[in-house]
């Protein structure tokens, strides 16, 4: 039975939202767990963009479409809020990271983490992670059944240690820490749950004290020397007007940036690796493109010189965005598309299978990156079509980032290695929590001699 969410107010020609909304609390949240896209495509033939249901315990309006992400993340009336609906999810493990962070205070903190995020900065973190990667790959072990999920995350975690914290640690330490991490990271990320005490729960907040002594303890060193990493960036960022972080935001800051950059990253290479197994015409444009640059290691003013390599980011960014859905929370009465939206709901935007509509993408299934070559552009159809780094004032900030340190691993990982997956093999795509492949998308990995 079709219900509304909240009847508009009276003398308004706003219409309410309408929809399915299942039990209270449970509502919708397993078939939209088990097969996004179906569920959103019914919801989007039955209700059009803007529609209400239960999920994750919580009366959620999914807001469908370009459209409505335009008016969401532009938020002109300042009506949605960052802070109040991430916190739901992430809150205890990611307290005042910035994107939990709304309006001027956001405002402030995003102008001072800026200067983190520099050209000269992300050609220093581009050096710093080139012998990493270099050591990484190097010991992978090449046959049948490489999981290329796990040895990328394994990859970019290692990574993080250099770029990030640029602090050298004994392995034990290191282990700890990366053991700390991937916990709060789980924590964090476990999208089937609800904030009830519970083993992941409290491992996350255990891992969330562990991860702010470690910091503590080392920041008054990194605001003694300079270095080339995220967290003494963090440390010595400051504005034209002079704004600084304190003690306390570098902490919080660094334990976000750390999960922000991590898991995306390492979905945006397995989703590349996984189309590029299945289409191994691309896979050697790919290689032959970073053949072509003639240096085992790719550097910053590299990053226009891999077109195809784009391409392909791109599409993998459209068909798997790593940030399936963006979250608002309404404080203050609004409207949406014509649509009444009382304070208080939770709105949205679900960017994985936004990136699957027909309305906007021709043939969306299929694996094509010229769809983003030049004389296509087919992304261009709308400003928000293509999403994947979200829009508006918590736009993506590492999004440079990500595209140099994805290239930086694929210009090494193609000149070393070919890799492939039995004809029609298709991955079982997890999307209970971020997208990841249950299987861990074994290929067979070979090591090329000449490289
Ligand atoms: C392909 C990889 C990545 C994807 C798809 C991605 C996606 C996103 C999305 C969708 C948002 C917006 C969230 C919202 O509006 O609620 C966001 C925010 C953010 N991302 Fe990324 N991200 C990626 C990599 C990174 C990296 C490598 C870093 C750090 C080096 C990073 C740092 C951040 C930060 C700090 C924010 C919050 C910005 C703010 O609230 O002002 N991300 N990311």
């Amino acid at each position: 039975m079709a219900t509304i969410l909240a009847p508009p107010p009276e003398g308004s020609d706003l219409r309410p939202v309408r929809g399915q909304p299942g039990i209270p609390l449970v509502g919708n949240t397993l078939q939209v767990m088990r097969d996004p896209f179906a569920t959103a495509r019914k919801r989007y033939e039955q209700f059009g963009p803007v529609s209400w249901g239960w999920l994750l315990g919580q009366r959620i309006v999914t807001a469908q479409g370009p459209e409505a992400a335009e008016a969401v993340l532009v938020n002109r009336d300042k009506a949605f809020a960052n802070g109040p609906a991430w916190s739901y999810f992430i809150g205890p493990f990611f307290y005042r990271g910035i994107m939990l962070l709304d309006f001027e205070e956001h405002l402030h903190h995003r102008r001072i983490m800026q200067q983190a995020f520099t050209r000269t900065r992300l050609q220093a973190y581009m050096d710093a992670m080139a012998p990493g990667i270099k050591d990484g790959i190097g010991a992978w072990e090449p046959g049948a059944g490489f999981k290329v999920y796990d040895h990328v995350k394994q990859l970019t975690l290692d990574l993080a240690t250099d770029v990030f914290m640029g602090v050298e640690l004994d392995r034990a330490e290191a282990d700890r820490i990366n053991g700390a991490f991937i916990d709060a990271v789980r924590a964090g990320t476990a999208y089937v749950r609800f904030p009830v005490p519970g083993l992941r729960w409290h491992k996350g907040v255990r891992a969330r004290a562990t991860l702010e002594e470690f910091f503590r303890r080392h920041l008054p060193a990194k605001r003694e020397q300079s270095g080339d990493d995220l967290f003494a960036a963090l440390c010595q960022a400051e504005t034209d007007d002079g704004h600084r972080f304190t003690d306390d935001d570098v902490v919080n800051h660094m334990i976000f940036a750390l999960m922000a950059a991590h898991d995306t990253t390492t979905i945006t290479l397995t989703t590349m690796a996984y189309q590029l197994a299945r289409h191994p015409e691309w896979q050697e444009r790919l290689r032959a493109e970073s053949r072509a640059l003639g240096k085992p290691v790719l550097e910053f003013a590299d990053l226009d010189a891999l077109p195809s390599a784009d391409l392909v980011m791109k599409e993998s960014l459209r068909m798997v965005a790593p940030v399936p859905a963006l979250p608002r929370r309404v404080v203050k009465d609004t409207s949406l598309l014509g649509f009444h939206i009382p304070a208080g709901t939770t709105v949205i935007l679900p960017m994985l299978t936004n990136h699957h509509m027909p309305e906007w993408w021709p043939d969306p299934e299929r694996f094509d990156p010229e769809r983003f070559a030049p004389d296509r552009r087919e992304d261009k159809a709308h400003k928000y079509a293509w999403a994947p780094f979200g829009g508006g004032a918590h736009k993506c900030i590492g999004l440079h980032f990500a595209g140099m340190q994805v290239k930086s691993i694929l210009h090494q990982v193609l000149l070393r290695y070919r890799w492939s997956v039995p004809g029609g093999y298709e991955w079982p795509l997890d999307t209970t929590s971020l997208p990841s492949p249950k299987d861990g998308l074994p290929v067979r990995l070979e090591r090329l001699e000449h490289h």
